[in-house]
Order: C-alpha cells, then structure tokens, then sequence
C-alpha cells in the first residue's frame, strides 16, 4: 500500500512527517510531499509524481490532499478536523445574469470528487474528524458575504482549502482513489489574517496522521465500495 500525501507549504509537509516516529513504521508507505499553493500547483506536482512512481514500477495506491484550511463557522472550529466526503471546486465556470454556474452546467468536466465511502467514515471514525464537503477556492474567502454564498451554494460544506480538487483531478487522471482532510486554522470569513491558528492547526494534522496511518496501512484499494 503506497500513499502519496500532498500539501501545499513545507510547513504542511513536515506536519505530516511529524507523525512518522520509528513507532510508526507506516512511513514506509506514506510520502508527503509540499506541491505548492492553489488547484494548478497541486494538480501538476500529484501528477508528477503519479508518473515517477508508476514509471518506477512502484505505482501508488492512493492520494490524500492534507493542509490546514478554513472552516465554516459554527461546524468546524478552529483547530478541528475535516474529512471530505466530497472534494467540490467552488468558482470553476461562469458568473451569468443569474448567478454563478458551475462548468457542469455549461456541459464541461466535473466539479466533485467523491472520496472512497468506506474509508472516510473509518479514518473519520479514528480520527474524530467531522465529514463533509470540503471546496477548494482559487481565491480564500474575505468576507461574510462571500461565506454565507459559498454556504448557500454548498450547504454541507464544512471547510475551503486551495488544492484539494486539483490533487483529486491528478488522482482521478491515473485512476487512483483520493482523499482529503483539513485541519482548520481560520474561519471562513472577513480576512482576519493574524488569528489564523497555524500551529494549532499543524499539531491536529499530526495527530491525525499519527491515527489514520495505520487504517491506510491495512488498507485493502480493491475493497472500493464507493
Ligand atoms: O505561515 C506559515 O507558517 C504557514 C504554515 C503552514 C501553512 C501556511 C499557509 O498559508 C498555507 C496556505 C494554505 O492553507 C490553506 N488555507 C488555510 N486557510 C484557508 C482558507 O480560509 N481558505 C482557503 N485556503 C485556506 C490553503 O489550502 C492554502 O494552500 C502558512
């Protein structure tokens, strides 16, 4: 079972690979990797990659995007998790006279990516993170209004991050299962840079690592039940 996991800043990354002591000897089969901010950067770096490992002979087996995020206030505070049980681009297609209209709707691609149904609800259950949507945004929300929207358009969704659909979409090209999970650092709303909780948010997604790992260990990728 290979696992690649890709986050955005070395920061992220390191987060990660906290988790990984010589106790935990699933390092062996999960690799972060920092792939740089937004959908662009991910979706090229977790395709990269993709493509080394399976040009290696040692394809993987599974994709997680992992980061800190925002959360929408009041389900998911601060300094919890998120797990996506779908992984939605909210502002790919068209701004009309009748508002925003995704590129599905215009009879291009897709907009979710919907995580393999089995693992999400065991990692969620080990975890203790909440599952929800999660969107990802070109552009992170700095305002109310801008929240309350994105809600009204998402009604389940619990969190935004930049990369997640990006990592899905490099997932999804090679044929490999993704997953993505969120530790909240902001809420989603008027830009309040300086009470983003980034260590907070760092710690959760190490410990998070530290307990899901062993259910990717064990993992079996041909029990997709979806
Ligand atoms: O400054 C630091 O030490 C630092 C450490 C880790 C990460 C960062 C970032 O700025 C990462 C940017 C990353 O975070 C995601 N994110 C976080 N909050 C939001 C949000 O409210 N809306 C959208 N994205 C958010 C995003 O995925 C970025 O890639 C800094």
């Amino acid at each position: 079972m290979r696992v690649l996991v890709t986050t955005a800043v070395p920061a992220e990354r390191d987060a990660v690979a906290a988790a990984f002591t010589a106790s935990a000897p699933a390092s062996s089969v999960l690799r972060p990797l920092a792939g740089g901010v937004g959908p662009a950067a991910a979706a090229a770096s977790t395709a990269a990659a993709l493509t080394a490992a399976a040009l290696g002979g040692e394809p993987y087996d599974l994709v997680v995007s992992a980061g800190i995020g925002g959360g929408f206030q009041p389900d998911a505070p601060v300094g919890s998790l998120v797990l996506a049980d779908e992984i939605t681009v909210a502002d790919l297609g068209a701004e009309t006279a009748d508002g925003f209209v995704p590129v599905t709707e215009l009879g291009f691609g897709t907009v979710t990516h919907r995580p393999p149904n089995s693992l999400v609800r065991e990692i969620a259950a080990v975890t203790g993170a909440r599952q929800g949507s999660v969107l990802t945004v070109s552009t992170v929300t700095g305002s109310a209004a801008r929240a309350v929207e994105l809600r009204r358009r998402h009604p389940r969704a619990l969190a935004e991050a930049m990369e997640g659909f990006g990592v899905a979409e490099a997932a999804a090209a090679h044929g490999v299962p993704v997953l993505e999970i969120r530790a909240v650092s902001n809420p989603v709303g008027p830009r309040d840079r300086a009470a983003w909780r980034i260590g907070e948010a760092l710690a959760a997604l190490t410990g998070a690592f530290g307990k899901l790992a062993p259910v990717l260990e064990s993992w079996n990728p041909h029990d997709l039940t979806h």
